[in-house]
Order: structure tokens, then sequence, then C-alpha cells
């Protein structure tokens, strides 16, 4: 057993690999036990030669090295990682319930009750993050996981915690960007209220709120702040204030996230725990 001190140095040998939980850009997701301990986890495998190909390798690092210093119920735990000669293994905690996306996918829209309880832990965890310097998790749906008890965590490493002009081309989307990032200008942590905002029009609604079918039509909408809000589903006006005060092209005078909590759409609407109860 290593002491307390030094690190462990992992292999594949100390897992008995189990189902596959998905494919993401850069590798497989896969159940995993721990032989010694038991231990269910997730094992990410991510091929040398694509993370070269794409001069993401040493971004990685970075990410894991922070990750691994991040404890929050809301953010997924990094155990770990290790390597051989053409992967890299990262030791995950494992979100039971999977992927938040393929959730809303289901629902089409989550009620405001369950709206509120996500929006609330996402931004306890990014006060958390800021707190520690970390910024720009880049909280889109696809980077969320439910754990087993519902609770929400972002599983995203963002690639981009301190790098300010990470190429949007690598993860598609536009939608979630704000608009200084959209003109690719200086930004800071309150990049992730703008996100957050973004995403509870999308828990809401089902849709991000600048979607268009061009990309050009998008970053026009984020630029201009071209907020609308359906008329179907019904959503209180409370909901639609805190978005409002969210989605602010100035950075600065977007709703910082402890004020956030406060709102009275989150007091009325969010679960205590964190944890949305069906
Ligand atoms: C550089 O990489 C940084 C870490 O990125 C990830 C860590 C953990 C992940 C997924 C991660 O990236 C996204 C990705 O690979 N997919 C979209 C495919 C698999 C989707 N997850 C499915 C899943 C279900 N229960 C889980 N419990 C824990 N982790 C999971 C999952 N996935």
């Amino acid at each position: 057993e290593a002491s307390a001190g030094e690190k462990k140095r992992w292999t594949l040998s100390d897992f008995d690999i189990g189902k596959p939980l998905g494919r993401g850009k850069f590798g497989h997701v896969y159940l995993a036990r721990e032989k010694r301990s038991n231990h269910i986890v997730a094992l990410k495998v991510l091929f040398k030669s694509q993370l070269q190909q794409s001069q993401v390798e040493h971004q990685l690092r970075r990410e894991v090295e922070i990750q691994s210093h991040l404890r929050h119920p809301n953010i997924l735990r990094l155990y770990g990682y290790f390597y051989d000669q053409k992967r890299v293994y990262l030791i995950l905690e494992y979100a039971a319930k999977g992927e938040l996306y393929k959730e809303l996918q289901k629902c089409k829209y989550f009620s405001e009750r369950r709206a509120a309880t996500y929006v609330a832990s996402l931004a306890r965890a990014l006060i958390y993050c800021h707190g520690k310097h970390v910024i720009h998790r880049d909280i889109k749906p696809e980077n969320l996981l439910i754990g087993a008890q519902g609770e929400l965590k972002i599983a995203d490493f963002g690639w981009s915690v301190h790098t300010f002009n990470r190429r949007r081309t690598m993860c598609g989307t536009l939608d979630y960007l704000p608009p200084e990032m959209v003109e690719s200008v200086e930004h800071d942590a309150s990049v992730d209220i703008w996100s957050l905002g973004v995403l509870c029009y999308e828990f809401l609604y089902g849709v991000p709120p600048f979607e268009a079918k061009e990309h050009s039509d998008t970053y026009r909408r984020i630029v201009q702040v071209d907020l609308k809000f359906p008329t179907k589903p019904i959503i209180s006006s409370a909901a639609k204030d805190l978005i409002s005060q969210m989605l602010v092209k100035d950075s600065s005078q977007r709703l910082p996230l402890h004020k956030l909590l406060e709102h009275p759409w989150i007091v009325q609407n969010a679960d205590p725990s964190g944890v949305y109860k069906a």
C-alpha cells in the first residue's frame, strides 16, 4: 500500500473492466471495479495518438492536475490517472444515473422545481471553483452527469480552465458562449454566470436561448443578447427574471452566483438538499 504521502501507481491490472458507459471525443468510458477495494469507478480511456493529433495532451495534464484537487459534491471526482504505451486512463467517480442531456431529451424540458434544484447545485459548484480561481467549467448539458441519488455532477474538465482562447471548433456548439468569448476578448469568472443562464433556459424550454440554424445567426443572437421567451411551456415570471439577470451583455452586470442562490425563484423552487425528488 502506498503511504498517505506518495501517489499510488495504478495499472490496468488493478481493475476489472465492466460495460462501456459511452464514447467521448477522445476515448471511451467504462464501468470498472478496483480489485482490492471493490470500489466501483468510471475509467475513461484516452488514446495518446488522438491527444497528440489534437495537441491537447498538455491541456489534459493541467486539467487532471486541477481536477484532482477539486472536492465538491457536484463536481465529478478524479481519483487518479495512469498510462501505458498507447493510452491515458482517468480513474473517475461513477455517476450511476448517467448523462443529464439524455434525461433532458427524454423529458423534453424539466419542471421549474427540477431546473431550479439543478441550477442551485451548479451555482454552488461554480462558487467553489471560483473560490479556487478555476473558471469556465463549460457547463453545457453534455458535460453534466447524474449521481445515484439524483444529484448533478459536472463531469467536464473544461479543457479551458486557464486557457482563454479555446477554439470552439474543438467542441462544436457556440450556444453556451457569452458575448465576450464569441468576440474573443478577455473574460473572467462571469462567463460561468452567462453559461448557467443559458443552461437554466434550456432546462425550462428544452432548447438553448440563442439557437439558430447557422453559426453566424447564433453568433449574432448572442452578441445582441436576442433573448426571447416562448409562450409554451408556460414559465413563471420569476424564472424569466432570473434568466434575464444572468444573460446580460456587460459581464460586470450579471447577477453574482451568491445572489442567484437568494433569488426568489431559486428559494421557492430549489430543493435545499440539491437533489431533485420526483
Ligand atoms: C478528458 O476527459 C475528461 C473526463 O471526461 C469525462 C469523464 C467522465 C465521463 C465522461 C467524460 O467526458 C465525456 C465523454 O467521454 N463522453 C460524453 C462519453 C461518455 C459519457 N459518460 C457516461 C457516464 C455515465 N456514468 C458516468 N460516470 C462517470 N463518468 C462518466 C459517466 N463519463
